[in-house]
């Protein structure tokens, strides 16, 4: 039998509408086996932050595979999500970045902004998230290991690498902004002459 996902769907009331809608699509969706709704419901104006958290750490502790989040932009619920180690939540309101939000991420948690995305097209995006499944064998693999060491505490190596690339930045902007210096200079002592 076919894996099939575990859903969480939460919102606040500014995403409330949506949270209904796409609550009721997964439930008829065939590759979903279970859909949580961890509210809120009607007249409940409970704070983004502690549905996007509730949902968060029940997906890090397997209670769930996914979640699907909805508040006014998608924003404030990806923020509050993002603060349970071991949980990548993006906001995306097109197709290509809902493909590599699991693809190159392998986040857990989509969200979106009720006020900011059409309501069929958070459907469809929805229904093309079920659809990805994160290959643990790509090359985009490394990249998020590489981030969950971050989390982890054992990124050493990473930190090291880290300062290496910061010190290439800073070298290459310095060297930037003396050329800069030097054309504004030019132009300026170009002004003077004319
Ligand atoms: O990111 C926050 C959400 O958009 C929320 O639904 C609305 O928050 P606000 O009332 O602070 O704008």
């Amino acid at each position: 039998m076919p894996h099939q996902w575990r859903i969480i769907v939460g919102s606040d009331d500014a995403g409330l509408e949506y949270k209904n809608v796409l609550k009721a699509d997964l439930e008829e969706d065939a590759r979903v086996a279970e859909v949580v709704d961890i509210g809120v419901g009607a007249d409940d104006t409970t704070p983004y932050p502690h549905i996007a958290v509730t949902a968060a750490r029940m997906v890090a502790a397997g209670e769930a595979d996914r979640a699907l989040l909805v508040c006014g932009t998608g924003l404030g619920v990806a923020i509050s999500a993002n603060k349970v180690p071991g949980i990548r939540a993006v906001t995306a309101h097109d197709s290509f970045s809902v493909e590599r939000s699991v693809l190159s991420n392998n986040a857990q948690i989509l969200c979106f902004g009720q006020r900011v995305v059409g309501l069929e097209l958070a459907r469809r995006l929805a229904s093309d998230w079920l659809g990805y499944r994160f290959d643990a064998n790509s090359s985009s693999a490394a990249k998020v290991r590489t981030l969950l060491n971050y989390e982890s505490g054992h990124d050493l190596a990473d930190q090291a690498e880290t300062l290496r690339l910061g010190e290439e930045l800073v070298h290459s902007s310095l060297v930037t902004g003396d050329e800069q210096d030097k054309q504004t200079v030019q132009i300026n002592s170009e002004e003077q002459c004319s």
